[in-house]
């Protein structure tokens, strides 16, 4: 897919966009002129690109970023901020229905206005976009330049007529919705990330194909704005990287939503008729047609490595997976680094952050930082949300590690019964006959929040034991993690140990 030069369009165009395109790119702006050597030039402006870019230029290097479309990337605009935005409006949603859970009334006449979460969201992501601002990043010393780059050697960059030189570079052009091959589907019109939030209007019936983050978050998002929500996925669970109770607990939890939930499906063909969409899926033996006013597609990524003129630069890369890096992130020419979604599988916000700084000691300081220390968590964020971090029992299966898990359900949690928040658990693996934290799963409201514990946790090498010893505010959802280590505790009391302890306590 061609990608356009100038800012994508956005709706509606009132103060509040303005302020956010002021901030992301101004339409006044005029490209500086280059300097005859950057220490550094960043190509692509979205999470990582800003991240290595303000690293950069604080430590002292001459710094140029090239972006050819918004400041902030995805995560800004088309990504976590405005999903997350609406996800919230419609958990309210979700919260007054289900108010006599809570010991209150349901309001009479609760009536959605779609519209005015939108606007809620456009408010939003034009505070947030204050902070990846043309103005912070030129404040800070980084030359920002406006247009689509593209190498013409080894060591130069070309953006609008302008070459930039550079002692080293980094790509960080992130990725694009991918396009299921799916007949009809693009005569049909579908929604993407990159236009679902401009919508100022609710529709009535909506299909979500693919059942991975940005499908499930999405498919709840608008099922709870009162839009008749069907789901395919075409594995027979969703989120089919995560454990499989956790991911059952989804999808009962989508059932109880009222999303209609349809696993092991794929959609096969899309027509218009009547200003409806009609789209056929099948599901093994069974077909079925759902008619739609709109398609959203949430299908995973495709890494932006065109136009850039790789070849010319002896950067190697692949199409689906981006471009090629070592652990230490460099890329195929010794001058060149990548960071983000343009290189990595994991596409997240967080580790294109974490890379970049990567990137910024390596390329700039000779340093040795590998990828592969990293402890990377994720969370999706519905609702009960999704965390992991770590190995998964499968994976350490297949690794020969043995492994002990231990399991409190959210249900054992005083703070989740009083916040009407039981479904769900924390799972703590750990190396059998140590409390080694090998890996964690946690299906909770906030299990975002929790599996930061988990996290620092890992990579400061505290285990088990040391956790059961950390006094947890009472009461608290991050408890159960507590209880997790108090179960690993028990584990140590071997038939002797409590024979002595039976021994001593009758003296
Ligand atoms: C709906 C949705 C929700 C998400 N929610 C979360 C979440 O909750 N948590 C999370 O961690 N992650 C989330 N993500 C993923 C996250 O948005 C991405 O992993 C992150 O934005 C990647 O950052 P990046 O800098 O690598 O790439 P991007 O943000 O994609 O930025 C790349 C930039 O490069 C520019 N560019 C591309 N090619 C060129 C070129 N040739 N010249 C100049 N500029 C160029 C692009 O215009 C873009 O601005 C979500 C993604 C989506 C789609
Ligand atoms: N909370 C978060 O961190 C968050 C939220 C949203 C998106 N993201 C990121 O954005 C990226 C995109 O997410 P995504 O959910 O689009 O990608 P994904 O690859 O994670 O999931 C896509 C899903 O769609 C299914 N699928 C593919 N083709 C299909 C078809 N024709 N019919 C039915 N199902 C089909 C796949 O089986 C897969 O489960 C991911 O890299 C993700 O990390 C992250």
């Amino acid at each position: 897919m061609k990608r356009p030069d100038a800012p994508c369009p956005t709706a509606p165009a009132d103060a509040i966009e303005h302020e956010r395109l002021e901030n992301v790119r101004p339409a006044a702006w005029r490209n500086p002129q280059p300097a005859n050597c950057y220490g550094l030039v960043i190509v692509g402006g979205g999470t990582a690109g800003l991240v290595a870019a303000h690293a950069a230029a604080a430590l002292g290097a001459r710094v140029a970023l090239i972006e050819r479309n918004l400041l902030g990337g995805d995560c800004l605009n088309v990504g976590c901020v405005p999903s997350k935005a609406i996800l919230r409006t419609a958990r309210l949603y979700a919260e007054m229905r289900d108010a006599g859970q809570y010991g209150a009334r349901t309001p009479a006449d609760v009536r959605v206005d779609f519209a005015a979460a939108m606007a809620r969201m456009r408010g939003i992501r034009a505070r947030i976009s204050r902070a990846d601002s043309v103005r912070r990043l030129s404040a800070a010393g980084v030359d920002v330049f406006f247009g689509q780059a593209r190498f013409t050697g080894m060591d130069a960059l070309s953006a609008d007529g302008a070459t930039l030189r550079f002692k080293k570079a980094m790509i960080a052009t992130g990725s694009r919705p991918d396009t299921p091959s799916i007949p009809g589907l693009v005569e049909a019109g579908f929604l993407t990330n990159e236009n679902v939030f401009d919508l100022t209007g609710l529709p009535r019936r909506l299909l979500v194909i693919g059942g991975g983050p940005l499908g499930c978050e999405l498919a709840q998002a608008f099922c709870r704005f009162g839009a008749q929500v069907t789901i395919a996925q075409h594995w027979p669970l969703f989120l089919p990287r995560e454990e499989r109770d956790a991911a059952q607990l989804l999808a009962d939890a989508f059932a109880r939503d009222g999303i209609e939930v349809r696993l092991n499906t794929r959609a096969v063909a899309v027509r218009v008729e009547g200003g409806q969409k009609f789209v056929d899926l099948v599901s093994d033996d069974y077909h079925s047609t759902v008619a739609v006013d709109a398609i959203l597609t949430g299908t995973g990524r495709v890494p932006n490595v065109d136009d850039l003129n790789l070849e010319g630069a002896g950067v190697d890369y692949d199409k689906a997976d981006g471009i090629r890096v070592d652990d230490f992130l460099r890329t195929s020419n010794r001058r060149i680094y990548a960071a983000g979604d343009a290189c990595l599988a994991h596409k997240f916000t967080h580790t294109a952050d974490a890379s970049a700084r990567i990137v910024v000691r390596n390329a700039l300081f000779h340093g040795r930082q590998r990828m592969s220390a990293l402890t990377i968590p994720w969370c999706t964020y519905t609702d009960p949300a999704i965390a992991h971090v770590g190995l998964y029992v499968s994976e350490a299966n297949r690794r020969n590690i043995p492994v002990k898990t231990f399991t409190i359900p959210m249900h054992e949690v005083d703070r989740a019964i009083a916040d009407g928040e039981e479904t769900g658990f924390v799972k703590i693996h750990v190396k059998e006959r140590t409390d080694r934290i090998l890996g964690a799963t946690i299906v909770a409201r906030h299990a975002g929040d929790m599996i930061n514990e988990i996290t620092l946790a890992m990579v400061a090498g505290i285990g088990l034991r040391t956790l059961a010893r950390v006094i947890h505010a009472y009461p608290t959802q991050g408890e159960a993690i507590r209880k997790a280590a108090d179960a690993y505790k028990r584990t140590r009391l071997t038939p002797t140990i409590r024979s002595l302890l039976r021994r001593w306590l009758q003296w």
